[in-house]
């Protein structure tokens, strides 16, 4: 986008908070005010600032944010009428709907403000998060959260390396722990294979696995293969090299199977769990936004449950293999613990591209194109604070100018 489309737009969005006491609660932030291709992400200087309004409320300055495949598709409206349900009505109240809507589920910056029944943090507290997708996100100078939804980042990463673990760290520990049973104390003799290792949820997942002391093997394309082995995979199958399934079935069979990748994988990973072991096979590949978004709520939840119903009994029935779908899940506790691992250098950052502010939709394209190896990073504050810059710069050379006027005006009296 060039810079003269980007005033463009700037005029063009001045409505959304244009008078001169409502700019002071104004924030730059990446909108998108219909659902769409890239075409749609709006960079505007006008989106109102999410204030702290209940008394656990934790405002923070994002410094920086990552992208995941969600992103993606809620800019597209994937799961726009479910998560339609669970936005702050104060939100949507003046327009009916959900636009501007601010896109980003990562945060890690710096707490500003907090309700007064915050008692874990305090303005100054560096932080980092996942932002529900249903509330306002984080492409933006600033995002509130509720404090159950923050915790304290880990000192040894900066923000542009924490921005890439919340969102993928919070699923992947609900898949883990909350569907999958395990945890720290009864992974080391787990097997657990991950499909789809080279991703934002894989590359966390591996080195989760293997801080608990589990065995874990991955699929991934030839040319990632490098980088799992280094994040701990200890074996590594390359699914573009033949039969996959061919592949996996020559090994001993899994206790635990996180599925980034669905579809065929699905059917395929069924025959390589332990039968009659209690196997969980989990997937975070499912149709329940999908079938909201296209049989309407009521219709389309219970389309999703009775599918998640019959092949659970079915997987259970045939060879006593659990079926769960796993989900992201608003978590602060769990990144506690993974700050602590992270911390102890078992679990790294695996960021494998950063983008200004400036260039949102150039990351939005970055991700579109596939083939992620770790994740993609924005960083927020960098515009930000070359704009305060600029303008303390303005603000001196006003000073200055005016400084000169009166000193000349004085001689002339
Ligand atoms: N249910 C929920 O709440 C959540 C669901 N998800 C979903 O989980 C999935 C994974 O997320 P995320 O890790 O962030 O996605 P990414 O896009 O970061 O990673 C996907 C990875 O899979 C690899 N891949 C593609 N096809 C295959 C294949 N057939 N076998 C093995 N590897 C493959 C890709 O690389 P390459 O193509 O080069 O092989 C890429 O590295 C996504 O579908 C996402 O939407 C994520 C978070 C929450």
């Amino acid at each position: 986008m060039s810079d003269g489309d980007m005033g463009l737009l700037k005029l063009a969005e001045r409505n959304v908070c244009s008078s001169p006491s409502m700019r002071q609660s104004c924030m730059s932030a990446w909108a998108i005010g219909q659902y769409g291709t890239n075409e749609v992400l709006r960079y505007s200087e006008e989106i109102p600032v999410p204030t702290v309004s209940s008394p656990s409320d934790v405002m923070i300055k994002v410094h920086a944010t990552s992208l995941n495949p969600l992103d993606v598709l809620m800019r597209g409206g994937y799961g726009a009428k479910l998560l339609k349900l669970r936005r702050d009505p104060l939100s949507v109240m003046d327009s009916g709907c959900e636009f501007p809507l601010v896109l980003g589920r990562d945060v890690s910056g710096e707490v500003v403000d907090c309700g007064s029944e915050v008692t874990h943090f305090a303005p100054g507290d560096e932080v980092w998060a996942a932002v529900p997708p249903w509330k306002q996100g984080s492409l933006a100078e600033y995002v509130t959260l509720t404090e159950y939804e923050v915790s304290h980042k880990p000192e040894l990463l900066s923000h542009t390396e924490a921005a890439s673990i919340p969102y993928v760290a919070s699923t992947a520990v609900s898949a883990l722990v909350n569907a999958g049973g395990l945890c720290r104390d009864t992974s080391s003799d787990k097997r657990v294979l991950i499909t789809g290792g080279s991703g934002g949820v894989g590359t966390f997942s591996i080195q989760l696995l293997k801080a608990w002391g589990a065995h874990v093997t991955v699929t991934c394309s030839q040319n990632a293969e490098g980088l799992v082995r280094g994040l701990g995979a200890d074996e590594v199958v390359d699914y573009t090299a033949g039969d996959v399934a061919e592949q996996l079935g020559t090994m001993e069979k899994f206790d635990l199977i996180l599925d980034n990748i669905g579809g065929d994988t699905e059917q395929q990973a069924m025959g390589l769990l332990k039968p009659w072991a209690g196997a969980k096979y989990i997937t975070l590949v499912t149709p329940l936004l999908l079938n909201t978004d296209s049989m309407g709520l009521l219709d389309g939840a219970v389309n999703a449950g009775f599918t998640l119903h019959t092949k659970a009994i079915q997987n259970l029935i045939s060879s006593g293999v659990f079926y769960r779908w796993g989900f992201y899940v608003p978590d602060g506790p769990a990144l506690d613990e993974i700050t602590k691992l992270v911390d102890a250098g078992k679990i790294l950052p695996v960021v494998e591209a950063q983008f200004p502010f400036t260039q949102v939709p150039q990351a939005f394209q970055k991700l579109e194109q596939g083939h992620a190896r770790g994740k993609t990073v924005v960083r927020v504050t960098e515009k930000n604070d070359r704009q305060a810059e600029e303008l303390v710069q303005d603000a001196c050379r006003e000073a200055a100018e005016s400084e000169q006027d009166m000193q000349g005006s004085a001689k002339l009296q």
